[in-house]
């Protein structure tokens, strides 16, 4: 029987911790707060900022909500970030992602206070995070992380394949792998023979943003999948960049889309403000 791997029910877990965490910080005057900055209308981030708002109001966690039109400058969105780096009543500060193309997201990215930075997205954090020191773990590739780990799935010396080299995902999810021992194929849309790679990998991490895009015949039978992808089929429905029905059956362990990896991204960027928030006892 194929394991699926629920990433709903380890989130709620996470998240029942982290309600005690925030009442024990109440109690010394601290209430963590994450500041969050949405541009434009993306549709994964749509759902992202309403299923995060509900998570963090749960655990006692305030957000704090910067909304600005498609048409923003950069030096609108500076100014902000400046004062929230500065905001002793803010410990976390999230951009939304994707920036409109006349943002530099790499410019706004680096603008944020390091030590505030809860996506880990930050050029210090992911140099220490390459270097494997991490200080802030960007909250995906870190979910997916606690979800092997929680499933005694375990990488050191598996090939890990990772189909997708994003910021996001693709490269800090390498990077975690590599720190935890794994073997680490990157594959990408350029890839000439990337379907024979996929083949080879004891894990497979898809995360491409092609709806459907693994299916049967690129896999080994046994595998481990990871599926990250949030897109709608012709249908409307959400789905991952994994052919589910045809790949499930072939699998030792599978993640679902919805209820697998998104759950935890939530998860992990609520427990990254709570310790943001907590390192300031007693520092
Ligand atoms: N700076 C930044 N950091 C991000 O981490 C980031 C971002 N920008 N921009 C947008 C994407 C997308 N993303 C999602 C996270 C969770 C769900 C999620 O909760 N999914 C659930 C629910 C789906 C539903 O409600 O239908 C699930 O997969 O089960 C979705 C999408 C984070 N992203």
């Amino acid at each position: 029987m194929t394991e699926i791997i629920d990433g709903r029910a380890l989130s709620h877990k996470i998240r029942q911790q982290l309600k005690q965490r925030t009442v024990l910080l109440r109690a010394r005057g601290i209430i963590p707060a994450l500041a969050v900055i949405l541009v434009g209308s993306d549709n994964a981030s749509q759902i992202y900022v309403r299923n995060k708002h509900r998570a963090a109001a749960e655990i006692g966690l305030a957000t704090q909500d910067f909304k600005f039109p498609d048409t923003t400058t950069e030096e609108e969105l500076l100014e902000l970030i400046t004062k929230l780096n500065v905001d002793p009543k803010v410990h976390g500060i999230l951009v939304q992602l994707p920036l409109p193309p006349q943002i530099n997201a790499a410019k706004i990215t680096a603008a944020i206070n390091p030590i505030k930075d809860v996506d880990g997205f930050h050029p210090l954090n992911v140099g220490q995070l390459f270097l494997n020191d991490p200080q802030s773990l960007p909250c995906t590739p870190h979910g997916i992380m606690r979800l092997l780990a929680e499933h005694q799935i375990n990488v050191a010396g598996k090939h890990v394949v990772i189909v997708g080299r994003s910021n996001i995902v693709g490269r800090p999810m390498a990077a975690l792998l590599l720190n935890a021992d794994a073997t680490v194929t990157i594959t990408h849309s350029k890839t000439s023979n990337l379907r024979e790679l996929t083949q080879q990998a004891d894990i497979l991490i898809v995360a491409i943003g092609r709806a459907e895009f693994i299916k049967k015949a690129d896999v080994k039978p046994g595998v481990v999948v990871v599926d990250v992808g949030m897109n709608r089929n012709a249908a409307g429905k959400l789905v991952g960049d994994v052919d589910f029905t045809e790949v499930e059956p072939i699998a030792t362990a599978i993640t679902p889309v919805p209820g697998g990896v998104g759950p935890m991204t939530i998860a992990m960027l609520l427990e990254q403000t709570v310790r943001f928030a907590e390192r300031k006892i007693g520092g």
